[in-house]
């Protein structure tokens, strides 16, 4: 079984917007999480999907996943104090439903613009390997500061990748990070592979895609406006 884990816990409070959370933000009369869920949703092998959500927006999710024939929810979840939280949240609530192998394709509900492929490359590569991360090489050299002043290295940027969603994983083994994560009280990861990591155990990269980019400031949404009304008028 593959179930799509929806990240919607969070504030955004990098976006600045006080009155709504950054996911449901509206882009072209549709929120920002319905595009993802959408995608989900339709994608063949996504068999359940379960989403984590800020308590007091749990309402209006309800709302949107009726207006919007989102059919694949099975679990919809508090969101936790962290993202990490949230995530463990998630595998807490399905535990008792899902088995050890199968599969969970966690991703910011937040990165609307996700395709099927890289949906389907997370899959096939969590069932293979076990831990999947998404990523796209850097196409800027990245400068590592420890203080913001000064440059203390410069990495090879051959080396470098940028993180994205979604991170595939195989039930068990993303339980046990979680849990030996917590246990050593390392409470505040942003990242899930950065968990199987520490284990010891490999993660295999699949490409992600420039679009497949996190909303996360203003200018972010200015970008996904852009892309999507492209989009549709190149349909025409
Ligand atoms: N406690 C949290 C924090 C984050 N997330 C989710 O994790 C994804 C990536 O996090 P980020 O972009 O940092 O979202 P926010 O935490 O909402 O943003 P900010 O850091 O600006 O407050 C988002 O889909 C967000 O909803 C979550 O489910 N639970
Ligand atoms: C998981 C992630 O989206 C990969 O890019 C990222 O680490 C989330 O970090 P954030 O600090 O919650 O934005």
């Amino acid at each position: 079984m593959n179930i799509g884990i929806i990240l919607a816990g969070g504030i955004g409070s990098r976006m600045g917007i006080v009155d709504k959370p950054k996911q449901f933000i509206d882009i072209y009369g549709k929120p920002i999480i319905v595009y993802t869920l959408e995608t989900f949703d339709n994608h063949p092998e996504i068999d359940y999907i379960g989403v984590v959500c800020l308590d007091e927006w749990m309402d209006d999710l309800k709302i949107l996943l009726r207006k919007y024939e989102i059919n694949k929810v099975k679990w919809l979840i508090k969101g936790g104090m962290s993202r990490q939280e949230s995530v463990y949240n998630a595998i807490i609530a399905i535990s008792k439903d899902v088995n050890d192998d199968d599969i969970l394709v966690i991703h910011d509900s937040v990165r609307p613009l996700v395709s099927h492929k890289i949906i389907s490359n997370n899959i096939s590569s969590a069932k293979q390997f076990g831990a999947t991360d998404t990523v796209i090489p850097s196409t800027d050299t990245i400068i590592k500061s420890l203080d913001g002043l000064q440059i203390h290295e410069v990495p090879n940027r051959s080396e470098l990748y940028i993180g994205q969603t979604p991170q595939s994983f195989k039930f068990e083994l993303i339980k046990r990070a979680h849990e030996t994560a917590i246990e050593s009280n390392k409470l505040n990861s942003t990242d899930d592979c950065q968990l199987v990591l520490d284990l010891g155990e490999k993660v295999k990269l699949v490409m992600g895609d420039k679009l497949n980019f996190k909303i996360t400031s203003f200018d972010d949404l200015l970008l996904l406006k852009a892309i999507i009304k492209l989009g549709k008028t190149e349909m025409v």
